[in-house]
């Protein structure tokens, strides 16, 4: 059985890591689309993609092997021949309607040769005038209706613009995956590229999933932080829901896979429902042995609960710990003292704006060495005060899908700290 995958925290030296070089996904959002598609604007793509090269780039600097999800995906499909498979996969959750339409773009999606061009174009989507379609046949209503039911659109297969952010439809933990179920449809997608990798990968393949993403209740994996080997955070959020929670507690303590599973403490972090909010790692993250960076809108709000496994077959005890976020920290660490640094230096207004542009949300390479994103200025002046040493990132383009380093980034391998 192959499966590289190691990870047993959020700051261990990051030796390996996955990224999504941003394409030609953005170039099918248009203003109409943006919200249903999950962005905030449109990026200006060849600015995107420097900015993007240049986050790799410092990545490399720092002895990180830089893998690209979509290379990944294509030598996973050519590996185990699964290409049919996931082409098939691909058109069911294309939102395409009606056989003839299907087929057209069937055909025109087998005749791709390369197959990292073909998950190129997985993820970027379809025009309606790239292909041939043949005449309306009027044979379902949903054709006969179309597009004015659905509100004008010229994609025949939306894009995946937010498949850069590689945090979120897949997490690896430990030496096995969440595999997550995602909250949107649109982003849902992104979720297939991750079943293949994880399947099928040479190196890859068979990772023990702690999650699957046929489960009924949706999770992302901006939630999931790896506190260390056996400790997990996990935000209850706009895109985790409990019940999740309580399904991958189950799985991890219990499931089929339990015996590989090294996770003995789940955290659950209750924090607020907002777009701003969105996941745990948008207001909180581990930046160092004992330091966080945290939105100050988050303190004093947070219910936190912590599940175990129980004495007797399937049972998960859940205790709410009513503490201090430093003290359950504390604990959840092992480490004496945690320092929360909060983002905006505590300037209500610095906070709010340099949040909604992911000024919490960091990469660690090592412990205390952190990416982070230029333009969030208080917020890093803060850190280099702490005595962080910041890895700083162009971001006038990348910060217009609403994720920050972090987002951008699943790491396979870290080193133990
Ligand atoms: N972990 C993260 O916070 N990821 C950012 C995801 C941004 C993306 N536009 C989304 O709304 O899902």
């Amino acid at each position: 059985m192959a499966n590289g995958l190691y990870v047993h925290s959020e700051i261990g030296p990051l030796k390996k890591v996955c990224l999504h070089r941003p394409g030609e996904e953005l170039l099918n959002l248009t203003p109409d689309d943006l919200e249903r598609l999950l962005f905030d604007d449109i990026p200006f793509l060849e600015v995107a993609q420097a900015e993007h090269d240049k986050f790799a780039e410092l990545l490399r600097e720092q002895g990180v092997e830089v893998l690209y999800l979509e290379k990944l995906v294509a030598e996973a499909l050519d590996a185990a021949g699964s290409r049919e498979e996931f082409t098939q996969q691909w058109l069911a959750e294309s939102g395409l309607k009606g056989k003839e339409a299907r087929a057209a773009v069937k055909e025109y999606m087998d005749s791709i040769e390369d197959t990292k061009a073909f998950v190129d174009k997985c993820i970027a989507g379809l025009r309606e005038n790239e292909i041939d379609l043949p005449v309306r046949s009027s044979s379902t209503l949903s054709e006969l209706v179309g597009a004015d039911q659905d509100g004008e659109t010229d994609l025949l297969v939306d894009p995946m613009p937010n498949t850069y952010f590689t945090r979120d439809p897949f997490a690896v933990v430990g030496r096995g995956v969440n595999l997550n179920h995602m909250f949107s449809v649109t982003r849902n997608r992104e979720t297939l590229l991750g079943k293949y990798i994880f399947r099928d990968h040479p190196e890859y393949k068979d990772a023990p999933l702690w999650y699957r993403r046929d489960s009924a209740f949706h999770t992302e994996g901006g939630d999931v932080l790896n506190i260390n080997a056996h400790t997990l955070a996990i935000g209850i959020s706009q895109r985790t829901q409990a019940a999740a929670i309580d399904a991958l507690a189950q799985n991890m303590f219990w499931g089929d896979n339990a015996e590989k599973c090294e996770i003995t403490d789940i955290y659950a972090f209750n924090i607020p429902v907002s777009r701003a909010f969105m996941h745990l790692d948008t207001v909180f993250t581990q930046i160092d042995v004992d330091k966080f960076t945290i939105h100050p809108g988050i303190m004093g709000t947070l219910q936190v609960f912590r599940l175990t496994k129980g004495a007797t077959e399937g049972e998960v005890k859940i205790e709410e710990l009513n503490d201090t976020l430093e003290h359950i920290l504390e604990k959840a660490t092992g480490v004496d003292a945690i320092k929360l640094i909060k983002c905006g230096g505590g300037d209500p207004v610095a906070a709010a704006r340099e949040q909604w542009n992911d000024g919490s949300n960091t990469l660690a390479v090592a412990p205390g060495k952190i990416c982070v994103y230029q333009r969030n200025s208080v917020t890093n002046d803060v850190l280099y005060k702490e005595g962080l040493d910041l890895i700083v990132v162009p971001s006038a383009e990348l910060s217009r899908g609403r994720g920050g380093p972090r987002c951008m980034s699943m790491p396979f391998e870290r080193e133990d700290i």
